[in-house]
């Protein structure tokens, strides 16, 4: 389906299954590398730059940031940073309200952090997604700089993004990359028969042997250091641009709901390890007992600083190392059940940007799996908003729901279990559900997010879930206050546990569809809108 066929839904378009062949057999990453490889060389530093994206918003171990200094400071030339604004990207992407306001707030932190450097952090601002590049360019010459670093971005668009910049700028400056946002370079865990890895649990027995090996693939970089005040003056009036504010229509809904997400997700490099910290002294070692019980709420939450770059991976895994007798050893023979269970979940991470690189069409609105762009997927505008509003009649998925909608975050089990809801048992096409992720989420990313969303035949039961994974209820009971004074088993499956007198005054909905039936329906849908297509 097409964008053309659902005017009403801009995020639903997508290329075709032939056009999203032909990106993964002529990767954007490698047209990029040819491209880089192609400039020439620019031995002459006037200035260096280095440019922030949305991913790598901090200076503590920075690698590109990072070799941007080193040649700043061989040279003895002035080193700026710069972040291009572009109202646009975040309205393509969906980001969230809460997603933008923490990137504006670490970008302000991270401007006062560099200030004490003598680095200025230059705000550029974009008018359009086109606007991106000519507008870096005009920064980068008009400040006559000849040296530009930044860090790699896997996704589609963003590569194409650099590529173009490299063509533009090639004869004015030098574009360096660097791989900065995993601990092992995409692309690089390949199988015997030199083929990306793309399974998962192979490739995280390979991701645990080589750190075990090679423990210095976890050694963190520096901050810059601090620039000459001579060096600094020549830039300083860089930084002095007001800083961009929350675009109109990514405002909070009110005052309120800012200061509870400020609160619940505090900005800066210092708040995410001291985060770090916490969930090392508090959590890490049950980790593997509780991780899936969402009342306990005792994972890291580490998401949103991981996905803005605010820390990096490496300095969260040199923690847990540290934590782990200074071992790097983390399969289960050498470390805890905690703590092989916390490494194993960020291997997803890792694993999904390589899938990002090697196989591109997954970030290009489109399943990793074709045939899944040839079901019919069915329009159910009541059942759509009761699932975004937490109404469904499914205690564990509107608590879910519930939760995201509160607090921009949803745990990891409610969210395997809210996103088979609306694409197994609604039968709504789930990248309606991905879409209403990136708009809510403050942790959201798209490697992880398309591959959360990824459709599968595989239906969770909500009821069952509940009962495992959260027994007592609680909670359900904390985000559906509707069932806070059902005792027992009652609260798991409220309409069918209750008599009818018992549920109707609890003021709770009826579940909108017959999880059953529904599941039924799914899979006859899939089997046969999949049947002997071929992609
Ligand atoms: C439908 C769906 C959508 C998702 N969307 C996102 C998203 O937009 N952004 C995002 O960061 N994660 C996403 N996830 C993965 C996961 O739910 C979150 O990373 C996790 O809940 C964040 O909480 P935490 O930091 O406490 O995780 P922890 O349990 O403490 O895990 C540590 C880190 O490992 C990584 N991680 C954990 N679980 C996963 C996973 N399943 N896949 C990939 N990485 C993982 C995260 O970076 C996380 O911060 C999604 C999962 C699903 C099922």
């Amino acid at each position: 389906m097409s964008k053309r066929d659902q005017p009403d839904h801009p995020e639903l378009k997508h290329p075709s299954t032939k056009r999203a062949k032909e990106v993964d057999a002529h990767l954007p990453y490698d047209i990029l590398k040819e491209a880089l490889d192609g400039q020439s060389a620019n031995n002459n530093v006037t200035k260096v730059a280095h440019w922030f994206r949305s991913k790598d918003l901090r200076i503590h171990d920075n690698k590109a940031l990072h070799a941007a200094s080193l040649l700043a400071k061989k040279e003895g030339k002035p080193l700026i940073g710069f972040y291009v604004y572009c109202e646009a990207e975040f309205e393509w992407h969906g980001t969230s309200p809460a997603r933008c306001d923490f990137i504006l707030e670490n970008l302000d932190l991270m401007r006062k952090e560099l200030k004490e450097l003598n680095i200025s952090l230059a705000i550029v601002e974009a008018d359009g997604r086109k606007e991106i590049v000519p507008s870096a360019t005009k920064f980068v010459t008009d400040n006559d700089i000849s040296h530009v670093f930044a860090n790699y971005e896997y996704e589609v668009d963003e590569l194409r993004r650099d590529t173009k910049l490299v063509e533009t700028i090639d004869d004015k400056a030098l574009l360096s990359l660097y791989h900065d946002q995993t601990v092992v370079e995409p692309g690089t865990m390949t199988t015997g028969s030199g083929g990306p890895m793309k399974v998962f649990s192979p490739f995280h027995r390979a991701w645990m042997d080589l750190i075990k090996d090679q423990p210095e693939l976890l050694d963190t970089v520096p901050a810059p250091t601090k620039v000459d005040q001579s060096l600094y003056k020549q830039i300083s009036s860089l930084s002095d641009g007001k800083m961009p504010s929350i675009p109109k229509n990514k405002q909070f809904a009110s005052k309120k709901d800012q200061s509870r997400i400020r609160k619940l997700w505090p900005a800066g490099h210092e708040a995410g390890m001291k985060r770090m910290d916490t969930f090392i002294k508090k959590h890490i070692e049950d980790y593997a007992a509780t991780r899936s019980n969402p009342a306990k709420d005792s994972t890291s939450r580490m998401s949103a600083y991981f996905s803005a770059g605010v820390v990096s991976v490496r300095e969260a895994l040199q923690k847990v190392k540290k934590h782990n007798d200074d071992s790097s050893d983390f399969t289960p023979n050498g470390s805890s059940p905690g703590v092989s269970a916390w490494v194993r979940e960020v291997v997803f991470r890792e694993l999904y940007r390589q899938t990002t690189l090697t196989t591109p069409h997954t970030v290009m609105n489109m399943p990793t799996n074709l045939k899944f762009d040839f079901v019919q997927w069915e329009d159910d505008e009541e059942g759509w908003k009761k699932w975004y509003e937490g109404k469904t009649g499914m205690p564990l998925v509107d608590a879910g729901m519930r939760q995201l909608n509160h607090e921009a975050y949803m745990h990891n089990r409610a969210r395997m279990n809210v996103s088979s809801y609306l694409y197994c048992n609604l039968l709504i096409n789930y990248r309606r559900g991905e879409r209403y992720f990136a708009e809510t989420l403050i942790d959201w990313d798209l490697n992880n997010n398309t591959q959360g969303w990824e459709p599968s035949y595989t239906v969770f039961n909500p009821v069952s879930q509940a009962e495992r994974n959260d027994p007592q209820g609680d909670y359900i009971r904390q985000w559906v206050p509707e069932l806070k004074h059902l005792q027992g088993k009652d609260i798991f499956d409220p309409y069918h546990r209750l008599s009818k007198q018992e549920f109707e005054k609890l003021g709770y909905p009826a579940p909108h569809v017959d999880w059953s039936e529904t599941k039924q329906r799914a899979m006859e849908r899939f089997k046969h809108d999949m049947s002997g297509v071929e992609p």
